[in-house]
């Protein structure tokens, strides 16, 4: 199959004192001038493993990247257009020049494998901004369109389509650089698959679930089904879908057939197929302000709490470190119509190269960055979310953070103060003293299950159905969900939980800020030594002998277990749901397989250094027999005792 395609460049002459490109590519009627501050020339040629597409000529080593990776960075402005009368005025306003260029490119066909690796546990997730060495594209805008055809299709035969009625599906993105691109390549999918398209635009991954639930007709509330274009903490040049009905967010196998889905029509799509899906999307693309009613929904939730006050926060000082995702709303939209001072916020704009830091609650940068901000600010309290907003975590006015274990603990206390007894599902790596803390202290059930957020957030949902009490699921990674909430997963809803108790606090007549917060997690015990290593499995290893990463990282974990079993030093924890979790020497590891990655990661917590030494080394010494599984870190940490 061949396809000619008329592919357009605009390029703007920034008063950066650089000279910066953004594309339009009117063959797929995408407009990227979302673009990155590159500093070199784009070319038209064809993408890897795609259909026609613009590629970027040079590499990478002239970008300005990101401050944590190598320097400063100028913010780019987004552009969103859609047509070629927008481009046009475009132009005309910002000094842009044009020029256009023909070409021909022979559409390659994708292996079924290709598209399946795209797979990332219930996610989709790529690479879409080429210049990263050894990183090819891999979610073009064909892909991309196939993706979401597919999920339309998907959709459609779980809906039961009413031919009178065409479902909706709500689009909405975070601020990476390459989300403009895919939300018009998402909705054309759609369209194409003859569904109506809801753009948002800038939102949270949370907002998006939210909109299958919402009833407003105002806002085309509910939606039947909503694809999220992120890939949350992961780096500029990743993106990826989320994709959500009412009944929550899509789990693996409906991922599996999505993808199985998107193989057949991406190689069945033709470039005339290709400029029909773009009239389409046109003519049944609506775009709503989603976000506005999501927000008032958070304000609307704490003064509820509070008892129906219009200014519950008043006097609070809250800074808002949204890390240049799509997390800033936070501030002006939340925090300040409940009369809390956000002065201080900081990274609150959007900005898909991640200038100042990672957005991601469990990144050590990011943390230091939050609790300087409260420290200077002298706030109340500090709060941060990821990329998307399902992940958050907090610094009380003292710098304590509240994150891993503490958020945990924290939020198991409010939960658990209004439903007594109540089961608290986590992820696997919690500690030991977080077990204690929800079972003797609170009075609660801990039940540690697997990582992963929709693992937890399905055993919780499944121990209601089975008749055991669930409200809240939660992982150390900041993902949490209430039963109160729709087991939405969902960061800022986390932190409207703890605005709730400050501005409750605050209305019973209890003063001193975010104390109330720490008096919560008071008991909370804490190993002096909590490390996380990543031991990688090398895939190309010859001691795979052919056989996956996975059945490798099994047979590494057995022997450890047979290791265990035989040493009366270490005790295999009675209850365990995921890999090998040993008690010893005052503390515990556990070690298991990554849900994504050829990886294991070892998590252990001791009383202190020899102790964790003396547990890394149980660990050393059974997995030496495996030449594939880079020990290398967990050899530096045993020998630093
Ligand atoms: O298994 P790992 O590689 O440690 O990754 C586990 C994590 O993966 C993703 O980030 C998910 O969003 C998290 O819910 C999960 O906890």
């Amino acid at each position: 199959m061949a396809a000619t395609v008329l592919n357009v460049i605009v390029a703007k002459n920034w008063q950066l004192g650089t000279n910066e490109y953004y594309s339009y590519h009117s063959g797929r009627d995408c407009c990227s001038a979302a673009a990155a501050p590159y500093n070199h020339h784009r070319n038209l040629l064809p993408f890897h493993g795609g259909k026609t597409l613009l590629a970027w000529r040079s590499g990478i080593s002239s970008m300005h990247l990101p401050k944590y990776q190598t320097a400063f960075v100028k913010r780019p402005s987004i552009y969103y257009c859609n047509d070629l009368a927008a481009i046009t005025t475009l132009i005309s306003q910002k000094n842009i020049f044009f020029s256009a260029a023909l070409s021909t490119t022979a559409v390659p066909y994708i292996d079924k494998v290709d598209f399946m690796k795209l797979q990332n546990g219930s996610d989709i997730r790529g690479v879409a901004v080429p210049g990263v060495e050894g990183e090819p594209v891999t979610l073009t805008e064909p892909v991309t369109e196939a993706i979401a055809a597919a999920f339309s299709a998907w959709l459609s035969e779980k809906k039961k389509v009413d031919a009178s009625k065409p479902l909706k599906v709500s689009v909405g993105h975070d601020s990476r650089i390459s989300a403009q691109v895919l939300q018009d390549a998402v909705s054309r999918g759609i369209a194409s698959a003859g569904l109506n398209v809801v753009q948002y635009g800038l939102a949270s991954t949370p907002a998006m679930f939210n909109s299958t639930l919402t009833e407003d007709e105002a806002f085309l509330c509910p939606v039947d089904g909503a694809i999220m274009i992120t890939a949350s903490h992961l780096p500029y040049n990743r993106n990826g879908f989320k994709f959500f009905t009412n009944a929550g967010g899509l789990g693996k196998a409906d991922i599996k057939n999505i993808l199985e889905r998107a193989v057949d029509i991406y190689n069945s799509l033709t470039d005339e197929g290709l400029m029909k899906s773009k009239r389409e999307a046109f003519e049944s693309l609506k775009r709503v302000d989603y976000m506005s009613m999501y927000t008032s929904d958070l304000v609307k939730a704490v003064r509820k709490a509070a008892g129906n006050i219009e200014k519950p926060l008043e006097g609070f000082h809250v800074v808002v470190d949204a890390g240049n995702g799509a997390g800033g709303f936070f501030a002006e939209k939340v925090l300040q119509p409940l009369g809390a001072i956000t002065s201080g916020s900081q990274f609150l704009e959007p900005d898909g190269l991640f200038p100042n830091h990672i957005p991601n609650p469990e990144d050590k940068t990011a943390m230091k960055a939050i609790t300087q901000a409260v420290l200077e600010n002298k706030a109340d309290l500090g709060i941060i979310f990821d990329t998307d907003v399902d992940r958050s975590a907090a610094v009380d006015s003292s710098g304590r953070e509240f994150n891993r274990n503490r958020l945990i603990a924290l939020m198991s206390a409010i939960v658990l103060e209004e439903h007594p007894g109540t089961t608290i599902v986590t992820d696997s790596v919690t500690s030991d003293g977080l077990t204690m803390f929800i079972e003797n202290k609170l009075g609660g059930k801990h039940h540690r299950f697997k990582r992963g957020y929709k693992n937890v957030i399905d055993e919780a949902v499944r121990l209601n159905s089975v008749g055991e009490e669930s409200h809240l699921a939660i992982e150390t990674s900041g993902h949490g969900a209430l039963k109160e909430n729709h087991w939405l997963d969902d960061g800022a809803y986390l932190m409207v939980k703890v605005l709730n108790k400050l501005a409750s606090a605050r209305a019973s007549g209890i003063a001193g800020g975010s104390k109330v917060l720490t008096d919560l997690v008071e008991g909370l015990q804490e190993p002096k030594v909590a490390v996380e290593l990543r031991l990688k499995i090398d895939q190309n290893h010859p001691d795979l002998k052919g056989g996956s990463f996975r059945e490798y990282g099994e047979a590494v974990l057995k022997l450890l277990e047979n290791h265990v079993e035989s040493d009366p030093k270490l005790q295999k924890a009675p209850v365990n749901y995921e890999g090998v979790r040993v008690s010893g020497f005052g503390g515990w590891f556990l070690l298991r397989l990554s849900l994504h990655d050829p990886v294991l990661p070892l998590n252990f917590e001791a009383p202190s250094h020899e102790d964790a030494v003396k547990l890394g080394l149980a660990v050393a010494s059974a997995v030496k027999e495996f030449p594939a599984l880079d020990t290398s870190a967990l050899d530096k940490f045993v020998q630093t005792s």
